[in-house]
């Protein structure tokens, strides 16, 4: 109701559109059923009026049904982009931690399936039940304007259809959500299984991709004809209902003319706007069921999981911080993932990072080296310990306020499939000079040659067109554009070659203004020459 709210001006379009063609619908139907009464009268001239008066209306509301699918049509993609940048809003205002608790496919779900769904049981099921609604007003009044007792009839025969219908609603709410699990489990699994295709072609095991795909979409069939099973029970008892109604009513009418309480012509005209009543009103009940069954959805995308920008305002953290001046401190910091607090990968933590130096971290593989960066770069939180920023705990800042002055390059770069120059830049603005001096520093000049459009050519989504160094010189690159002063660097040239990384290496060490943690597992003795320190994880891990 909020999206309706929000695009009021169209909504409101559609609603006048979807009442007038009500209106020639019910017009119609009077004009057939005069047509009747005049012609067992024998008036030519009448009966000749009134088709004409049937034409104009059914010419009328065609012209209308293209205007309303003109503007439901503009109205639904107006709404579907008002909900996919309040769901990107509040995605994008979730901490590091909220953010990954769900996978990328989820979320791409989210935005697509589960925005089908809206459109279809949300949008179109609201403006059919106001056509509805609308209908069985105008076909109401007709029929009262026949007899009264017609109308009698027909409000004791609704009350037993609205009231049916409630014995469904469960099984179809359950089926309904059931289904829209089963589309995320989908999209999970064609995501990792995509993903996933390099190893496994170069395994020769490209059959488990289609087991798997196939085994989640029968997944999704099943709950599909689960609500299937519900929808079709609901709508097969309100349809049969609907047709014993009209029947009571035809029945009615024709006692009514025998009595010459009505015209002829009320024998059609009760028969279409019975009809038409209880059409509508089996059709509303299946309608209102189905747009009932978008709520849920809504909630999960504006839900709890999701925390939205409002609530990270108030959290009273401090949003602003100035460039690091004296260190960075780790003191007795532990950390250990999925609360395995028996064996955290970081125990008792000492570090301290002056500002301005060059600290190199060392270690073998899975000894906790990216989680320490990951707490530096505030990703991580539930942490024991204290980290502060020239003696400001951690918990005190907002992260975003720290990410106005870190930088963190990890082992796996992201490249968007977008120009290299907004790969390089982020879409913030940059000097040329500066670019051109970056550009040198991290070796891309060659790249940006080699590209057809140079740093106009679109890099395709992750670089899977670049190499491994190239994504990660374009990463390096990213980090100094960006102005921060603190970099941490997680192996971040380890796919360079031995004498490129060993340039870039060197260049980001002769920084003077730079505070640069490193992370490495090739410690080149000329790079721990120009450090201000190697620390060896081990030596400050202090493992049970
Ligand atoms: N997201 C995660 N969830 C659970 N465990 C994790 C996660 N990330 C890392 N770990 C575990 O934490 C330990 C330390 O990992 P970390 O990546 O910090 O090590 P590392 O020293 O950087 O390793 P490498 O040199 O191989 O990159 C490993 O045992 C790893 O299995």
């Amino acid at each position: 109701m909020h999206y309706f709210r929000q695009r009021r001006g169209r909504f409101s379009l559609l609603v006048v559109i979807i009442v007038a063609s009500a209106a020639l619908s019910t017009l119609s139907g009077i004009a057939s059923a005069t047509a009747l009464t005049v012609i067992v009268k024998r008036q030519a001239g009448r009966f000749f009026f009134w088709v004409g008066i049937n034409l104009a209306a059914l010419v009328g509301y065609a012209l209308l049904i293209y205007c309303q699918d003109v503007q439901q049509a503009k109205l639904t993609q107006e709404i579907d982009t008002l909900i996919r940048t309040d769901v990107a809003a509040r995605l994008g205002a979730q901490d590091y931690a909220g953010f990954h608790r769900t996978t990328t496919a989820t979320y791409t779900s989210w935005l697509t399936n589960d925005i089908t769904t809206i459109n279809d049981y949300g949008i179109d099921d609201l403006l059919m039940m106001i056509q509805q609604v609308a209908e069985i007003i105008f076909s109401g009044a007709t029929l009262a304007a026949f007899h009264w007792s017609l109308l009698a009839t027909v409000a004791a025969l609704t009350l037993v259809m609205v009231a049916f219908p409630r014995v469904f609603k469960p099984w179809l709410d359950r089926t309904s959500l059931a289904r829209t699990q089963a589309n995320e489990r989908l999209v999970n699994v064609l995501e990792d299984m995509l993903n996933g295709f390099d190893t496994l072609f170069m395994t020769n095991l490209t059959a488990v991709m289609r087991k798997k795909i196939t085994a989640a979409s029968r997944d999704v069939n099943h709950h599909y004809v689960a609500y299937g099973r519900a929808s079709g029970a609901m709508h097969a008892s309100n349809n049969g209902l609907a047709f014993i109604s009209q029947l009571v009513l035809l029945a009615q009418t024709g006692w009514l003319i025998l009595r010459g309480l009505t015209p002829v012509g009320a024998i059609t005209g009760a028969q279409y706007f019975g009809g038409t009543i209880f059409a509508e009103l089996s059709g509303i009940t299946f309608n209102w069921r189905e747009f009932r069954s978008v709520a849920p959805i809504l909630k999960k995308l504006a839900g709890g999981e999701v925390r939205p920008p409002a609530e990270a305002e108030g959290t009273g953290r401090s949003k602003q911080l100035v460039r690091l001046t004296a260190s960075l401190q780790l003191r007795d910091v532990s950390y250990g993932y999925n609360d395995d607090r028996e064996a955290p990968v970081l125990q008792h933590v000492d570090l301290t990072i002056p500002a301005r130096q060059k600290i190199i971290l060392t270690g073998d593989s899975g000894t906790g080296k990216s989680t320490l960066l990951g707490i530096l770069a505030g990703q991580l939180t539930d942490y024991q310990g204290t980290v502060t920023w020239d003696g400001q705990n951690y918990h005190n800042l907002d992260v975003r306020a720290l990410h106005t002055q870190i930088a963190y390059v990890t082992q796996t770069p992201y490249i968007f499939n977008a120009d290299l120059a907004w790969n390089l830049t982020l879409g913030q603005p940059v000097a040329p000079e500066q670019l051109e001096a970056v550009l040198a520093q991290v070796g891309l000049a060659p790249l940006v040659a080699q590209l057809p459009a140079g740093l106009a050519t679109v890099l395709t989504h992750n670089g899977t067109d670049l190499s491994g160094g190239q994504k990660q010189r374009i990463a390096i690159s990213r980090a100094l554009l960006s102005g921060r002063r603190v970099l941490l660097l997680d192996e971040a040239t380890s796919a360079l070659d031995k004498t490129a990384s060993l340039a870039v290496e060197e260049s980001l060490l002769a920084m003077p203004d730079i505070t640069l943690v490193m992370v490495t597992h090739h410690l080149r003795p000329a790079v721990a020459a120009k450090a201000d320190a190697v620390v060896a994880l081990a030596a400050i891990n202090r493992q049970a």
